[in-house]
């Protein structure tokens, strides 16, 4: 599928790194340094602009390399871009490491997946079918 972007960034578009990579990985727009310290977070922008189509979303994901090196995370992990969002799509990270960390002009801070979603209309009913797992749950599997 074909999406309309506008990049008001100093990097390329994003793009998928590998042949059947899910995500296209997203690069910081930032003119200066950006640090992040331990447990700080921060709205890092991207300079995109994207016009999805009705009834698809961007999840904005964090990259499990920074994750693994360097404990990067994102809060609002995944992060959701609305169909009908104009505004620039920005990534919430977080400093979940002891050590500061620092981001600069493209770096590649998160990736972005783009994904159907179903529209739900609600049937309000008394009583839902019965299954076996029933009302179990939060790892009510587990053994004793
Ligand atoms: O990681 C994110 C999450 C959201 N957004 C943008 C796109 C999304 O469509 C909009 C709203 O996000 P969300 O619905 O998650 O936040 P909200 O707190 O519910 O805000 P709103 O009341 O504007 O929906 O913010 C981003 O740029 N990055
Ligand atoms: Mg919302």
């Amino acid at each position: 599928m074909t999406i309309r972007i506008i990049n008001k960034s100093k990097n390329a578009l994003p793009a998928y790194e590998t042949a059947h990579a899910a995500g296209m990985d997203l690069r910081a727009n930032v003119e200066e340094t950006i640090l992040l310290k331990p447990m700080e977070r921060k709205l890092i922008p991207t300079g995109l602009y994207i016009e999805l189509p009705e009834g698809f979303e961007a999840q904005i994901r964090p990259r499990s390399g920074l994750a693994f090196k360097h404990g990067i995370g994102i809060v609002n992990s995944p992060g959701t871009i609305d169909a009908d969002y104009r505004g620039e799509v920005k990534v919430l990270l977080i400093n979940f490491s002891a050590d500061v960390f620092e981001i600069n002009m493209g770096d590649r801070i998160a990736q972005m997946v783009v994904s159907r979603h179903e529209k739900v209309n609600w049937d309000e009913v008394e009583v839902l079918n019965e299954t076996l797992r029933g009302e179990g749950g939060f790892g009510h599997t587990a053994v004793k």
